[in-house]
């Protein structure tokens, strides 16, 4: 788990998920043989792609380090891939580190004065950096130059270091929780919009070739359709599928695999899994649709209220299942259909639940 605003709670229900976006040990071990190695097989983000391609020639042309990057995106939608096109590109070296690993500025000194001229430097969850460290390289980003300080109290003094031009990419999944100073020192800010079903469509073909795994186009949509717009989740999906084939077909995946596979493993044709469908169902089961508060609904399905708030709630609201009020959660009228449930009269205006545990 890497997001920041997700508590212990919410971290612990959400490891275990299929749909979970954020990779876990078996995605970290096939996705490196999956990630796109250029610009060209990166599939979909179309104005990024081309945004990015414009920057990396004109550096190319003048024989030039690019620019630093910005990625922002929710994850599992290719920052990290991306950043490793970049270095690719450029024919540039990638040394890769993240915000939470760089506590003391001088943890960033010993990077930047190690880099070599061109490399780039990319810095997950960027957001995530203590604030020293985020200072120094204000100056590092703007002048390539640290200053690193040696001693303590009124006897310290700061010593002047050059540093050989780079890139930094950044990723953040809180473009909004960058300070503007830092954000403004980026030459390239790139957001990473959730992926079209035809997209991942792509993805899951691509994929599936690269695992010598045979789908068929109704196959790759099935998966693609229950994917939530994240590529990493479309691979896992795949990979499941793959093995649900396996032993129970010949290996090939048709939409009627995929879609037997996925019922196994609890992921419904549009990708809820089985939590974001207690907490639905509960919300109309149990409450008529709401308003109801987080506390009652997390109660009524038996998990804490971040959980519910940071794992499940997202997705639902994203996808227009649920909608968070200044009186409680509600359910839209696509919620009722979703889970194949008649709405009561009341709650066609949204109900009239009152929250009796003031959540
Ligand atoms: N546009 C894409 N085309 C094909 N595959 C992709 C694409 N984007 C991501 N992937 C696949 O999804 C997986 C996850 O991508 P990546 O690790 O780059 O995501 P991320 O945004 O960096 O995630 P995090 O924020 O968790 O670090 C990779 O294995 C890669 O193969």
């Amino acid at each position: 788990m890497n997001w920041d605003d997700t508590s212990d709670a919410a971290e612990d229900s959400a490891e275990a998920r299929l749909v979970g976006a954020d990779a876990d040990g078996e995605d970290q071990a096939v996705e490196a043989a999956l990630r796109p190695k250029s610009l060209g097989e990166f599939v979909g983000q179309e104005r990024v792609r081309e945004q990015l391609d414009l920057v990396l020639r004109a550096a190319r042309q003048r024989g030039a380090t690019a620019d630093h990057v910005l990625l922002s995106g929710a994850p599992g939608l290719g920052k990290t891939t991306l950043s490793m096109i970049i270095a690719a590109e450029m024919g540039a070296p990638i040394r890769i580190t993240s915000g939470p690993a760089i506590q003391h500025a001088g943890d960033l000194a010993a990077i930047l004065s190690s880099l070599q001229e061109g490399e780039v430097l990319f810095l997950d969850e960027i957001h995530r950096m203590s604030r020293p460290a985020e200072e120094m390289l204000y100056m590092a980003m703007e002048d390539f130059r640290v200053d690193v300080i040696v001693g303590k109290g009124p006897g310290a003094t700061a010593i002047p270091l050059e540093l050989p031009p780079f890139t930094l990419v950044g990723a953040t999944t809180r473009a909004g929780l960058l300070p503007p100073p830092l954000r403004d020192r980026f030459g390239f800010t790139a957001h990473m919009e959730f992926y079209e079903p035809a997209e991942l469509h792509r993805v899951v073909h691509r994929s599936a070739g690269l695992l010598d795994v045979r789908v068929d186009g109704a196959g790759a949509a099935e998966i693609a359709g229950r994917s939530r717009g994240t590529p990493r989740i479309a691979n896992r999906l795949l990979r499941r599928v793959r093995d649900y084939a396996q032993v129970k077909a010949d290996g090939a995946i048709t939409q009627e695999i995929a879609a037997a596979a996925l019922a196994v493993y609890e992921v419904d044709e549009r990708g809820l899994d089985r939590l974001d469908r207690a907490v639905l169902g509960a919300l109309l089961k149990l409450f008529g649709g709401g308003p109801v508060g987080l506390s009652t609904l997390a109660v009524a399905v038996g998990e804490e209220r971040e959980t519910v708030e940071e794992v499940a709630e997202p997705f639902l609201v994203r996808e227009g299942l649920l909608a968070r009020t200044p009186r409680g959660r509600v359910a839209t009228p696509a919620a009722w259909a979703h889970l194949g449930l008649t709405p009561p009269p009341a709650a066609a205006g949204g109900g009239a639940q009152q929250d009796l545990f003031g959540g």
